[in-house]
């Protein structure tokens, strides 16, 4: 039987459930001597979602990614990573969490003397996460293809561009299925159209993969390409957040300082 439309608008309606967090930076300070960085900073990542942390130079964004991946113990605060708290972590427990949170560093890291195969050989196998060549082979041609780069893994880094460095760093990241990703200024150094190529690339990342993303970028091209929300780090603290668009038009001069 049907329910009379008057019932049905009586009846509470399902909420959307919430989203799943995937990482929560919760009140986190850190100082190094007197020189307080993080002063009670939170953060919330939920599945699927870009963030990306917007701060002016030496504000602290290196500081908060080495924090959540442990590099750096905070000093008060809590950090949770897919549930688990960094700092009750022992090495190896830390070790296994990090294969599942990529790392794109700014100068991308590649080893310079090894070929893209084997750059991306190198987490795979530290990881234990293959199971034989053929499935070495094709985990290589995927994560390859993933950033349209199938030509080049017997080439070096050195002959190729920065760019394709970037995409090459990436793959490295994306070949152990990561649930997170930490993009360190991906786009600094490249030249305007190659920034976006790279900003674009992220998103189709997220797209594809369904993976979170923490990105900090000073590029505001970048910032507004592939920000679901964005997140301004100032005086150590959250200022404000929300999307590009919130954020652009807000009158507050330390946010409209980032837009002008
Ligand atoms: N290991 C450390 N020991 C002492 N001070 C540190 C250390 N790491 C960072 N700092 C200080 O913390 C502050 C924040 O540095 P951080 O590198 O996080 O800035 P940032 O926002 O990433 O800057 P940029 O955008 O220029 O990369 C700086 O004053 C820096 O000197």
């Amino acid at each position: 039987m049907l329910t009379p439309a008057s019932v049905l608008q009586e009846m509470p309606r399902p909420t959307a459930p919430a989203a799943e967090m995937v990482l929560t930076v919760d009140n986190v300070s850190k100082s190094f001597g007197d020189n307080h960085v993080l002063r009670g900073f939170s953060l919330v990542l939920h599945r699927g979602e870009n963030v990306v942390v917007l701060g002016k130079s030496g504000s602290g964004k290196s500081v908060l990614i080495k924090c959540i991946i442990g590099l750096l113990p905070a000093d008060a605060g809590r950090i949770a990573v897919l549930g688990q708290d960094v700092a009750a972590l022992d090495h190896d427990a830390l070790d296994r969490l990090r294969a599942k949170v990529g790392f794109l560093f700014q100068s991308n890291a590649l080893y310079d003397s090894m070929t893209v195969r084997e750059n991306l050989l190198f987490p795979l196998r530290r990881h234990w996460l293959a199971h034989g060549p053929a499935e070495e082979d094709a985990l290589v041609r995927q994560a390859l293809d993933d950033v349209d780069l199938g030509h080049t893994a017997e080439m070096l880094p050195a002959e190729l561009s920065g760019g394709m460095r970037k995409r090459i760093a990436l793959a490295r990241t994306l070949i152990l299925r990561p649930d997170i990703i930490l993009y360190d200024e991906p786009t600094t150094g490249l030249d305007p159209v190659t920034a976006r190529e790279i900003s674009h690339l992220i998103r189709d990342v997220q797209q594809k993969y369904h993976t979170s993303a923490l990105i900090i970028s000073h590029d505001m091209n970048c910032v507004r390409l592939v920000a679901d929300r964005v997140v301004l780090l100032v005086d150590g603290r959250c200022y404000a957040e929300g999307t590009y668009k919130e954020l652009a038009r807000n009158s507050d001069p330390k946010v409209h300082e980032f837009f002008a």
